[in-house]
């Protein structure tokens, strides 16, 4: 299996609320190429969320496989999943999350200060820049835009050279203007450098950026759209959501 290729085989995601369960994922079976852009799509609680958590190695699956590359994260232990989190996935969400106190550079810096590595100036300038944020470096977070601040996050979440990026909403928080510079750069991240990007997303525009977008509904996938634009994308949403149970 290439590096920077996801699959899921099979996997189930039960959560359990007392004497019941919910199952969020319902043997799911997916991949993700290597140098792809894919929208997660699906009606609020079809399990968009679980599914990224479970294939970025963020939650565990009741039952199923989950691999990136080679490596069958289900096997591994806590530890091993914490290094494998740090230096192969990046992840971005519609919160921000940057630390306040912290400059745009400390942020871009901290995921390889707490892997207990020097980050080196040139590089941490150097994903400022492919993010359009050079002359930013020593802003802090409230004196930037919502969707600059987007973008430190972005180039905190490559400053380890991850083979695959997750985004759960990333623009569900940035007016459209600053969400198609988000988009064109995670749309340049798979052209250009070759990563992975799995999206969840509510919006259809946000989705025509990507390959291929895929449908969740009850857990389940429900088909998915190639090279699709947003009207299409959109069209397909309202029937899931209208649709019967
Ligand atoms: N920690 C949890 N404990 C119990 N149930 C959960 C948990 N996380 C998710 N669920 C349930 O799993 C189902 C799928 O949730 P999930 O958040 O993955 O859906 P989603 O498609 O991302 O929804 P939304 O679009 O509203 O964010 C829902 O029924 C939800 O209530």
């Amino acid at each position: 299996m290439s590096s920077g290729t996801v699959q899921l085989r099979a996997v189930t995601r039960r959560f359990s609320l007392g004497a019941t369960s919910v199952t969020a994922l319902d043997r799911v079976s997916l991949t993700f190429p290597r140098a792809t852009f894919t929208a997660v799509m699906g009606p609020s609680g079809s399990g968009k969320s679980t599914l990224l958590q479970c294939a970025a190695g963020l939650d565990r699956s009741t039952s199923g496989s989950v691999t990136l590359g080679g490596t069958e994260l289900t096997d591994l232990s806590e530890t091993e999943l914490t290094l494998l989190r740090r230096e192969r996935i990046g992840f971005v969400f519609q919160a921000f999350n940057l630390l306040p106190s912290l400059t745009a550079e400390q942020n871009v810096a901290l995921p390889l200060r707490l892997a207990g590595r020097r980050p080196s100036k040139a590089r941490v300038r150097e994903v400022l820049e492919q993010v359009g944020l050079g002359d930013r470096a020593r802003h802090r977070p409230t004196e930037l835009s919502g969707g600059q601040q987007q973008r430190v996050a972005l180039a905190r979440a490559l400053i380890t050279r991850p083979e695959v990026l997750f985004g759960d909403e990333p623009t569900g928080a940035l007016d459209s203007r600053t969400s198609r510079e988000v988009l064109d750069l995670l749309r340049a991240m798979v052209d250009r450098e070759g990563r992975t990007v799995v999206m969840v997303t509510h919006d259809p525009v946000a989705a025509s950026y990507a390959d291929r977008a895929v449908f969740l509904v009850d857990g389940r996938v429900n088909g998915e759209l190639t090279g699709a634009g947003a009207e299409d994308i959109a069209a397909r949403m309202t029937r899931l959501e209208t649709a019967p149970c």
